[in-house]
């Protein structure tokens, strides 16, 4: 085997992973240079715009795409270095899930889940009952003699993952599986994810172009944008505090600020003069004594335009867009006061934050 294998926290590592396309004209870079570490048990969750190079990164981890540079660390175990046996045995420990489920039509829903196992140690009756657990995990026994094309959306995705986790791996990449179903559909499968996490301990990686899929259930989030990793950090965090301007449009869509914006920055009323601040409030913090004590303390006015509340990671995080009847002056003094308090404010008509 030639290589020892190092303990570590970290399932996967990712150094300095490179993919280049040759194409006809010239190369197409899909990834470049890219550094990504993943920790046991984690639900990391990787956005960015089609084209970006997702797909490309995580088919690397399991070596379906070989890099052009670079070393993919599996479990202390850099997957380059195996043996083509050693190399499958790791490939399994690694399942995947994809958008449009790929499941196989000529057999059963039992049947598609058991298909990992054939071939394999695992006896007949073991196979089937195994099979017939996964799918009880994932809520589709009453179903496992149904074809997939009598199945719905959801229902074939949940097979999919039945079948994903017949070989006991210890991460899941999910490669936009959500991505072609309804909002309702996309929460439970997302919830099934959340519950293979927390009850197999099964590590995730989940490449999606929707921040609202991320902020459900993933803990990290890396964000690319041709071919980079542009952005990365605790979901809460990077939602709250973006830095690149990439993230903070993904963010805006995901909590329908944009929109709002839109819709509010377009009245007249805003564009001459009427100041307009934005708040972002974090966890516990009581939006409202804290605008009824700003109104009062500093004797402004405050018109709520807009709030949405969502849970990130868990978290409260609160969104609003409010008018401030009042002086600038004094409404930029209220922006202070509230910053000292933790919230995110900003006066969104003006130049002075
Ligand atoms: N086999 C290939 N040959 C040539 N170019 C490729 C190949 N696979 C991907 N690309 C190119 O690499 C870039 C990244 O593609 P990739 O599929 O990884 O992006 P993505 O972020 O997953 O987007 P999508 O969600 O649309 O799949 C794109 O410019 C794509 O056209």
């Amino acid at each position: 085997m030639g290589q020892l294998m190092t303990v570590t926290d970290n399932v996967i590592e990712l150094k300095d992973i490179s993919v280049d396309f040759p194409t006809q004209d010239k190369a197409v870079k899909a990834v470049k240079q890219v550094n990504l570490t993943i920790k046991k048990g984690d639900i990391y969750g990787i956005i960015g715009y089609s084209g970006a190079g997702k797909s490309t990164l995580v088919r690397v981890i399991n070596l379906l795409q070989q890099p052009t540079t670079g070393q993919v660390i599996f479990n202390g175990q850099q997957l380059q270095k195996l043996a083509p046996v050693e190399l499958r045995q790791a490939r399994k420990k690694i399942g995947m899930i994809f958008q449009h489920f790929n499941l196989m039509k000529s057999r059963t829903v039992l049947g598609n889940v058991e298909y990992p196992l054939l071939g394999g140690k695992i006896s007949k009756s073991d196979r089937r009952a195994k099979a017939l657990n996964l799918l009880e995990l994932v809520g589709l026994k009453n179903l496992a003699n149904s074809y997939p094309n009598n199945l719905s959306g959801g229902q074939k995705q949940r097979v999919a993952i039945a079948r994903a986790l017949a070989n006991d791996p210890e991460v899941l990449i999910s490669d936009e599986a959500t991505s072609a179903l309804d909002p309702k559909t996309t929460k439970s499968i997302l919830k099934l994810l959340q519950q293979v996490n927390q009850r197999l301990g099964i590590t995730i990686v989940l490449i999606t172009h929707e921040m609202q899929v991320i902020s459900r259930i993933c803990h990290n989030v890396a964000v690319m944008d041709n071919g980079e990793i542009i952005e990365r950090g605790a979901v809460a965090e990077v939602f709250t505090k973006p830095k690149q301007q990439l993230t903070a449009d993904f963010v805006e869509t995901a909590i329908n600020v944009k929109d709002a914006l839109e819709r509010i920055g377009n009245q007249e009323k805003y564009s001459n003069g009427n100041l307009l601040v934005y708040l972002n409030f974090i966890g516990q913090t009581s939006k409202k004594s804290i605008i009824s004590k700003i109104s009062r303390e500093y004797n402004l006015d405050v018109n709520i335009l807009f709030a949405n509340v969502d849970q990130v990671d868990g978290k409260d995080i609160g969104y609003m867009i409010a008018e401030f009847v009042g002086e600038p002056k004094t409404a930029n003094e209220a922006i202070a006061e509230m910053k000292k308090d933790g919230i995110i404010a900003k006066m969104i008509n003006s130049n002075k934050e």
